[in-house]
Formats: C-alpha cells, sequence, structure tokens
C-alpha cells in the first residue's frame, strides 16, 4: 500500500522568503560527507556495467537505546534537504580525481558530476514518530550505484537526531508534563555541529528551550537563560555598583535607588527568615541588584554562589522585594549544586513565609529553576524526594546521550533488480528481512498500538475488524491473531522524480507528533525500570518468504 501516483512536488518550507531552507541547519551536510568507500564501491560498480541495477535499501535499528523499548525517528526532514541538493560539484571531481587511484577511468568523473537522486524514491515513517527495532524507519528505491552512496549520510542524519529525539523524550516523561525542561549543553556537545543537532532534537524531544542562540534563530526555538556564577562573583561589594543604582518606578515615573531598597528590605526579611544579614554576601547582593536594574522585567538569579540558604535566598528575596516596590515581578531563581531536592523545598519555604507575611501569594509561584548535572534518573529520583523544581535546565547528560552515545541504525541492501536479498549471520536479530515490505502498526480495543506489522509490498494491507496472523520473525511459536480496531500505514513516499512529495510539518508540528505518537503506547513500554517489550511482527507470507530464502541461502554443511 504505497502511496504513489501523481502528487505535485512539494517544495521544502522557506524561511522568511529568503530563499534559504527553514531549518537548514547544516552546510557541511553534501556528498563529500560520506565514507570512502561508498565512492570506491560505485566506481567498481560502474566499472562492471551495474549503472542500470536497481536496488531497495532498508534503514533501521536493531535495539532501541538507554535500556528502553522505544525510539523517536528523528532527522527525515534534513534527508530530504540532502537528496535535493545531492551533486557532487566540480571541486569534489576535482578532489575526488586527485584521491582515487590514478587508474579510474575519466568518463567515471563524467557520470559522477552528473549524478543526482532524481530516480531514487523514499518512503519513510513519519518524523517524530515512536518507533521499534526491524520496522525500517525509510526504504531507500532506486538506481544501484545513487542508493548504495546514500548510505552513510543517511545514516549519519538519522542516527543523533533519534537518538537526540528519544533522549529528550525519555526525561520529558521522567519530569511529567508541567515542569518545564531547557537544553543548556552547548559548551559540552561534541562540537559545534552536536551542538546545534542536540539543541534541535531535544525541542523536538519535548524540551521548552535553549541556550543555544543560534539554534534559536536558525529553527525558531525559544531561547531561555540566567547567569553564570562569574557574573555573582566579579562583583565585591556595593562600590561595584559604580553608582548606578537606580530604576525607573514602573508606578510614578519617578528613578528609585534600587541598593537602598535592597538593603533595607534585608532586615525585615533577614529576621522573617531567620538569617543573619552579616552572613549573606554583599557581592552577590550587589550582582543581584545590577542585574534586575539590566533586566527588571525577567529577573531570575543564581543563588549558590555562596550559599543558598545563608545568602542567596535573602539576597534574592530582598532584590526581588524591592523590584516589587517598583511596580516589576521577579521570576525566580536557579539552583546550580547542593541537594536539589532539598534546596528547592527550603527556597519554597521562603517563597511561601514572604508571601504570606506580605500578602504576594505570586511569590510563592516563583519559579525555581535547577541545574548541575541533571540526568534522567536524577530526575526519577528527585521526584521521589518531592522537590519543589519548577524548571529542570539540562546540558552534559542530556546532549551527549552519556548513558548511550550511539543509535546504531543501519542501512541494508534487501532487494536487487526485483530479487530479494537477505545477509545471514549467527547472530539471529543480525539477519536482514529480505525484499520490499510495509509497515502497518495494529491498533487494539483500548487504542494504544498493539503491534507493528511487516508485509512483502504485494500484499493487502491488514483491515480493521478483520483478523491477521501476526508471527515473530524469527521464533516460529511466536505468533498472534490481532483484529485491528485501526489500522495505521506507516509509511509515506515523502521523495520521488526528484522532489519531496509530502507537505513536511513545522518543527513545532514534529514535537507534538512526538508527544501524540508516545500516546498511542503503553505506560509499561514507556517505563524506565525493565520497560515491557513492544511487538514487531511479520505476516504469514513474509515469515515463510523469509525462511525459504534463508534455507535456501544457507550452506548444507558437510560432517566428516
Ligand atoms: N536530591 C538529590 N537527589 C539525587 N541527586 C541529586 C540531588 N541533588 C543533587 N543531585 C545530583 O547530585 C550531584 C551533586 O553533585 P556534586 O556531588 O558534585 O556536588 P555539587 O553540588 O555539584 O557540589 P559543588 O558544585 O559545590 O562541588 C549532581 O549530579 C546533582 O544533579
Ligand atoms: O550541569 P549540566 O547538565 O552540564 O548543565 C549546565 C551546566 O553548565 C553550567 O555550568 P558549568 O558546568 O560550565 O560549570 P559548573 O559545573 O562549575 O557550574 C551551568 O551552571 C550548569 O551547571
Ligand atoms: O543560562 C544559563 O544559566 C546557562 C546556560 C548554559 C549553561 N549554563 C547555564
Ligand atoms: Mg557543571
Amino acid at each position: 500500500m504505497d502511496v504513489t501516483g501523481d502528487s505535485p512536488p512539494v517544495a521544502i518550507r522557506q524561511a522568511n522568503g529568503e530563499g534559504k531552507c527553514f531549518n537548514n541547519h547544516n552546510g557541511i551536510v553534501q556528498p563529500l560527507l560520506t565514507d570512502l568507500y561508498q565512492i570506491t564501491m560505485a566506481y567498481a560498480y560502474w566499472k562492471s556495467g551495474r549503472i542500470k541495477d536497481v536496488a531497495v535499501f532498508d534503514l533501521f535499528f536493531r535495539q532501541n537505546p538507554f535500556q528502553g523499548e522505544f525510539t523517536i525517528f528523528a532527522g527525515l526532514e534534513e534527508c530530504l534537504k540532502y537528496l535535493q541538493n545531492f551533486h557532487y560539484s566540480d571541486s569534489d571531481i576535482n578532489y575526488l580525481r586527485q584521491t582515487l587511484p590514478p587508474s579510474i577511468e575519466e568518463e567515471f568523473f563524467v557520470f559522477l558530476r552528473k549524478l543526482n537522486a532524481d530516480q531514487v524514491t523514499v518512503y519513510a515513517i513519519e518524523e517524530g514518530s515512536v518507533t521499534f527495532p526491524r520496522v525500517p524507519l525509510m526504504r531507500v528505491e532506486g538506481p544501484l550505484i545513487i542508493v548504495q552512496i546514500l548510505e552513510t549520510t543517511l545514516l549519519t542524519l538519522v542516527n543523533y537526531a533519534s537518538l537526540m529525539a528519544t533522549n529528550a523524550a525519555r526525561y520529558r516523561l521522567a519530569a511529567g508534563k508541567k515542569v518545564r525542561l531547557l537544553e543548556f549543553g552547548l559548551r559540552r556537545a561534541q562540537g559545534p555541529d552536536g551542538g546545534l543537532s542536540a539543541s534541535k532534537y531535544s525541542y523536538i524531544g519535548g524540551f521548552d528551550g535553549t541556550s543555544n542562540v543560534l539554534a534559536g534563530k536558525m529553527f525558531n526555538i525559544p531561547v531561555k537563560g540566567t547567569h553564570a556564577h562569574a557574573y555573582i562573583s566579579s562583583f565585591s561589594n556595593f562600590g561595584d555598583l559604580q553608582s548606578k543604582q537606580m530604576l525607573l518606578d514602573k508606578k510614578t515615573g519617578q528613578e528609585q535607588d534600587m541598593l537602598v531598597l535592597a538593603t533595607r528590605w534585608r532586615e525585615p526579611l533577614s529576621e522573617l527568615l531567620d538569617i543573619m544579614p552579616d552572613e549573606a554576601s554583599e557581592g552577590e547582593l550587589t550582582a543581584l541588584i545590577s542585574f534586575a536594574i539590566a533586566f527588571p522585567e525577567g529577573f531570575i538569579a543564581l543563588v549558590d554562589t555562596y550559599d543558598v540558604k545563608r545568602s542567596g535566598l535573602l539576597n534574592f528575596c530582598a532584590v526581588a522585594m524591592s523590584l516589587h516596590d517598583l511596580g516589576y515581578r521577579a521570576i525566580g531563581i536557579r539552583i546550580d549544586s547542593g541537594d536539589l531536592a532539598y534546596l528547592s523545598n527550603k527556597a519554597r519555604e521562603v517563597f511561601n513565609k514572604v508571601a504570606e507575611k506580605y500578602d504576594l501569594p505570586w511569590f510563592s509561584t516563583l519559579q525555581i529553576m535547577a541545574s548541575n548535572d541533571i540526568n534522567e534518573e536524577t530526575i526519577l529520583s528527585l521526584n521521589e524526594q518531592n522537590h519543589q523544581i519548577d524548571c529542570f535546565a539540562i546540558g552534559t547528560h542530556l546532549v551527549t546521550c552519556q548513558r548511550q552515545p550511539a543509535l546504531g541504525c543501519v542501512y541494508k541492501l534487501v532487494e536487487i533488480n526485483g530479487t530479494p536479498r537477505i545477509k545471514l549471520s549467527q547472530d539471529v536479530v543480525k539477519v536482514t528481512m529480505p525484499g520490499r515490505k510495509n509497515a502497518f502498526r495494529l491498533y487494539g480495543a483500548d487504542g494504544h498500538a498493539l503491534i507493528d506489522l511487516l508485509q512483502k509490498s504485494e500484499e493487502s494491507p491488514p483491515e480493521v475488524g478483520v483478523r491477521v496472523l501476526c508471527r515473530h520473525p524469527f521464533q516460529e511459536s511466536k505468533r498472534a491473531y490481532v483484529i485491528p480496531t485501526r489500522v495505521e500505514p506507516l509509511y509515506k513516499e515523502y521523495w520521488s522524480r526528484g522532489a519531496v512529495r509530502v507537505q513536511l510539518p513545522t518543527l513545532d508540528e514534529i514535537r507534538q507528533r512526538v508527544q501524540s505518537s508516545l500516546q498511542t503506547i503503553r505506560q509499561d513500554i514507556k517505563r524506565n525500570l525493565n520497560p515491557t517489550p513492544y511487538k514487531v511482527s511479520v505476516s504469514d507470507d513474509l515469515y515463510n518468504f523469509i525462511h525459504g530464502l534463508w534455507l535456501a541461502n544457507a550452506p548444507i554443511g558437510e560432517l566428516s
């Protein structure tokens, strides 16, 4: 059930009418961003006269990352852009001419110079969907030489994107819907491209914003941030304000002295909160006053430079109350060290006390942001401890995917010139599923996805209400009948005849797709500890076909 036909080509979204792709992420994605062996194979195929051969490749992964049981598919739009722009420039050809052995015939370079992806067809699962092992994310068809050449680049575009989106989605599941998640990882990412991809795909996976300004500009992701410890520790005493301490009173239109206000507020607040004003850092108070004067409408303060309980909270409250006197509302605090559950509870207690004492209910709802080496486990542990954190800012563990640094998507030949191919292996999980296949998601009576079913492409699709036999691809005794209440064909034709064939979703639509797709998956499949595997099956026809081909291809040994 392929979506073929004569759908018109759809232009990839343009930004601001400037003729640039909206999220044209990366100028380095080009045909030479590949492994040398793709080009040497291309020459060998060409030399052996195989330019008319046609092939089908499947791009899939064999195991979910992070000891989980699901993976979010991402990177498709970048793959389509790569296909759209695929051509070797004169300088690429010159480089290859110098690099490949001198025996390479000049005609091959003429062939390469004209090569493009016009005869390639790509079927794919929608970007942002929940996916499972062995179900191809993409099926790539077309002339053997070009579809082989695409391997490395498609894999590099899908692997990290999907890993990152999955990681982010897992953090979102751990944190719950209400908590805000910010990505702060650029400084720790695997280089500038890793950093940009991390910002983009963590947003898709469910983060709310990034500190990465270029990602904000390129992908229209909300950019967010606070300040560093250096800002606080660069101030030693009130003298560092250099008399720049006046702020406009929104109510009277007159300038008021923030230093006078904040030092005045410290007295009653220190009594209320039982903190000695002398213990609180003067440098920290100075820094917070100066930051509040710079950003009176967006005041958020890092409170752990000296001591959260004895200094940071008191200084923050003094500045927040001074801002309030002038008609502004502070946003909140960031805690970047120590016991984040304990300190967030302490901070909330302090805010509640001030709110009650001065009858300012909004003070209770000031935001508490936590950072410092947070990962999925930390969030789950904090949840158990009962914290008061409204926002997690996460860097290293998120962007480096420290728990599993790579997704193992592979790209395997499944058909050549109409003949299915199987790759055998001692290791059964590495045996490929031969032939051109379609994939369907079958839903059960409670609305959840029950099973993914792979079929030979010529089989007619499963139907709602009609019993279908779903078989484990390799274990003969494992099979089940399913009567689907809904059948979702997983593939759409995204690329053919040199153009994108589907209106591509915006980044926000892909982000929503992640959440709606996750909602169709049962909770036990998504849980962090020992999740239940989701079932991926093959039709009876495909089962028999795979095993027939397996037997036909497996050599019969001889015992002596
Ligand atoms: N309540 C908590 N439960 C579980 N993990 C926590 C909790 N609070 C903080 N963490 C995590 O524990 C680690 C604490 O880091 P570490 O022991 O290096 O101390 P620190 O607070 O960073 O101290 P400093 O930066 O002052 O050296 C961080 O990874 C943090 O995310
Ligand atoms: O902790 P991460 O999840 O990586 O997230 C971001 C961190 O980056 C910044 O500090 P940095 O790590 O540069 O210095 P610090 O650890 O000494 O605060 C920030 O203050 C966070 O702690
Ligand atoms: O805005 C911040 O507070 C920030 C951004 C990146 C890394 N650490 C902190
Ligand atoms: Mg750190």
